[in-house]
């Protein structure tokens, strides 16, 4: 069983608010993606916050420096969840869990572009981080790259972090993903580029929470393909 989390990656308000609308009721967790909390602000976080309080909200900060200082406003804003890169400083890290925990919330460290990823995760671990997020990003998909190898390597490491896998996941990947130790399973293009977001959040979110072809969705996709 893993928890589904939809990023939402446009740039434009009220389409990312209208996307929400659609998928929240199919997903775990609501992601502001980096592009879109850094076009829209707080204000967006604020909105989502107000209007789905039955999802966790997780800000893809990927902050890099003063940690503490850049995501005490947005945990004070209702963010469950912020990003930190892993390949910041040890002390930018420590900040964003020092300032989860301050507000019972939870920090994530990015190990995207981390060239050791497991003395990373190890060393992060220790300093009680709540989340690891595997994450190969979108430039590095368009290179042919996915997350499956590294996401092997840190479940291996069985630390008792919570694992987030990101990067090109699909229904046709969910229940590998899910198999291979992740706990939240990340989906963007998967869910907003479907032809019906809702259907295919709900698809992915079924193959997650434990079924192996996604339920009757899946079933029904099987008979008429
Ligand atoms: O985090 C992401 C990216 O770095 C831009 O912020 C994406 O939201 C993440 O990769 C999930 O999107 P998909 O890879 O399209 O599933």
């Amino acid at each position: 069983m893993a928890q589904t989390q939809m990023a939402l990656d446009s740039l434009d308000f009220d389409a990312t608010v209208a996307l929400a609308t659609k998928v929240a009721p199919h997903v775990d967790i609501l992601e502001i993606g980096t592009p879109c909390i850094k076009h829209n602000g707080i204000k967006l976080l604020q909105t989502l916050r107000a209007k789905f309080p039955n999802n966790k909200i997780l800000v893809d900060l990927k902050t890099m420096d003063a940690g503490f200082y850049e995501a005490e406003p947005f945990y004070k804003a209702g963010a469950d969840i912020c990003t930190v890169l892993g390949t910041s400083d040890i002390g930018t890290i420590k900040g964003v869990i020092d300032v989860a925990n301050k507000y019972g919330k939870k920090a994530q460290i990015d190990l995207i572009n981390v060239a050791d990823k497991k003395a990373r995760t190890q060393e992060v671990a220790k300093l009680g981080a709540h989340i690891i997020g595997v994450h190969t990003g979108l430039d590095q998909q368009a290179a042919g790259q996915t997350p499956f190898g590294d996401l092997a390597l840190v479940a291996g490491l069985n630390l008792g972090l919570e694992i987030s896998v990101a990067g090109g996941v699909k229904a046709a990947t969910t229940a590998q993903v899910r198999d291979a130790g992740a706990t939240i399973i990340v989906a963007g293009a998967a869910i907003y580029g479907a032809a019906d977001p809702a259907a295919a959040a709900a698809e992915i979110t079924a193959i997650a929470h434990g079924g192996s072809t996604g339920g009757l969705f899946g079933w029904i996709k099987k008979l008429f393909s």
